[in-house]
């Protein structure tokens, strides 16, 4: 940081190497975006990639980190990506920006904090359990898949307590899928080529309106229901802005509806495949998670209080987080402000990688390692310095599923471990594909019994 306050101007933020006349660092993006990412380690944390003729510059140091997502954070706003994003996701909280997503947040964030966590538990409990109870010894299980269907299937209950009929949930699954797979590719390609008549536009634009008219549809009918509902959607019907006492209109609720199914379902479920993918590249991991689970469940289903005691599981649920996380965090600036000693105009894109701060060799020994353990010592997330370990954010835009995800996936974990074993594929060689997390490009996995 002390290198780049020297530099003062943007001008001198120094280029990632490997820059091409034109094309600037579209090639390292394209051919090896996580290995590139995870590479740049510039002197001062802050380092400009050019994405073509659109500059980016690319924060990697916890501390600028810091200020960008919390004590800077009120003049930065969403950027070009989620501009992108708008018509097709709406304004819920992913995409919305200033005031409207200040507002919205605050409403999203009382809701969920009167979601009973033992409820929560509960419906993690029941679908994981479901799950397994479908698998047979041998099975190959496409785990990334498996994973989806599963945190897809808690959300959708959390959020429609007496569910929703099958086609409902058939068109939310298959279009939520299309929808936040495509997300990127329409983020990064220029406006002009939506109106194309090429088959992934009219693709994704389709799954997109079918996902609003779907989400649409549920919200009237719960509005024309009558008794009570214990569940996320009639807590957020009913919830108040704090300031205004406003409620929300249905038209918001479905944008907020989309926000989640977007945001809740891809981070998940990509983090407990690679947990699986861990847990198989490391044996001695896999064992002793299992001694713990057999420990502290003793071949029970798993119980809310359980949770706190499952500590090796959710050690290994960091280090998955900590190696897999997002790439970037997009903003851009809404005003003129200084990060790291660096003034940045209005109107610059910034992005904050928690995928390169989290593989940085001065926060992490070995960091490219898989060792839970790590969280035991020194290195554990109390101790290391604000900014160095990121994986839901943080600020004003911090992940509010946190809780939520934390929940799902040591109950998940806990649930396939204590009476599965996975295997990998041999056939298949797992691929790290960029999206908001890193997700695998297909993770298939041999079922054994224990
Ligand atoms: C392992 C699981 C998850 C990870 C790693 C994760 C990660 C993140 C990150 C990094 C952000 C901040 C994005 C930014 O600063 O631009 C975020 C925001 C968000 N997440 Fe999560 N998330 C996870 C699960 C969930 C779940 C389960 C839900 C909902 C049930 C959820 C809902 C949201 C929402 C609505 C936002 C937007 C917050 C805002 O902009 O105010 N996430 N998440």
């Amino acid at each position: 940081m002390a290198a780049l306050a020297s530099l003062g101007s943007l001008g001198s933020v120094p280029a990632a190497p490997g820059r091409i006349p034109l094309a600037g660092h579209v090639p390292q993006l394209w051919r090896r975006p996580l290995a590139f990412l995870g590479s740049l380690r510039p002197k001062g944390g802050m380092v400009r990639v050019d994405v073509g003729t659109v500059s980016v510059y690319l924060v990697t140091d916890p501390d600028l980190a810091h200020e960008a997502l919390v004590t800077k954070a009120a003049s930065l706003g969403r950027g070009r990506v989620y501009e992108r994003l708008r018509p097709v996701l709406g304004l819920g909280l992913v995409t919305s920006e200033g005031e409207v997503h200040q507002r919205q947040r605050r409403r999203l964030l009382a809701a969920l904090h009167r979601v009973p966590p033992a409820g929560h538990t509960a419906i993690s409990v029941h679908h994981a359990e479901e799950l397994i109870a479908t698998w047979r010894p041998g099975e190959m299980v496409r785990v990334d898949e498996a994973m989806f269907d599963l945190v897809l299937g808690i959300l959708l209950q959390a959020v429609f307590s007496r569910g929703v009929d099958r086609f409902a949930a058939a068109e939310i699954r298959y279009s939520t899928r299309v929808v936040s797979k495509g997300a990127l590719a329409r983020a990064i390609t220029p406006r002009v080529l939506d109106r194309l008549p090429v088959s992934p536009h009219q693709r994704y634009d389709a799954a997109a309106a079918r996902l609003r008219f779907v989400l649409d549809a549920l919200v009237e009918e719960r509005r024309g229901s009558e008794g009570d509902f214990d569940d996320l959607l009639s807590l957020v019907m009913s919830v108040r802005d704090p300031e205004s006492g406003a409620a929300m209109s249905d038209d918001r609720i479905r944008d907020e509806l989309m926000a989640l199914l977007m945001s809740g379902t891809e981070a998940a479920s990509a983090t407990l495949a690679w947990t699986f993918h861990e847990l198989a590249r490391h044996p001695e991991a896999a064992d002793r998670l299992r001694a713990e689970v057999d420990t502290v469940l003793g071949g029970r289903p798993c119980a809310h209080e359980d949770l706190a005691r499952l500590e090796y599981t959710q050690r290994v649920l960091n280090e998955v987080i900590r190696l897999h996380s997002a790439p970037l965090l997009l903003r851009r600036t809404t005003a003129p402000v200084k990060i790291g000693g660096v003034h940045i105009p209005e109107g610059i894109e910034l992005a904050i990688s928690p995928y390169a701060v989290h593989r940085n060799p001065r926060l992490f020994r070995f960091p490219d390692r898989f060792t839970p353990d790590r969280w035991l010592t020194a290195e554990g997330s109390r101790l290391l310095p604000h900014g160095a370990f990121i994986p839901f954010g943080d600020g004003d835009r911090r992940c509010i599923g946190d809780a939520f995800a934390w929940t799902e996936m040591t109950v998940a974990v806990a649930t396939v471990c204590s009476r599965w074993r996975m295997r990998p594929a041999y056939w298949h060689t797992v691929r790290e594909v960029p999206a908001a997390v890193p997700r695998p490009d297909a993770m298939p996995m041999i079922a054994e019994r224990r």
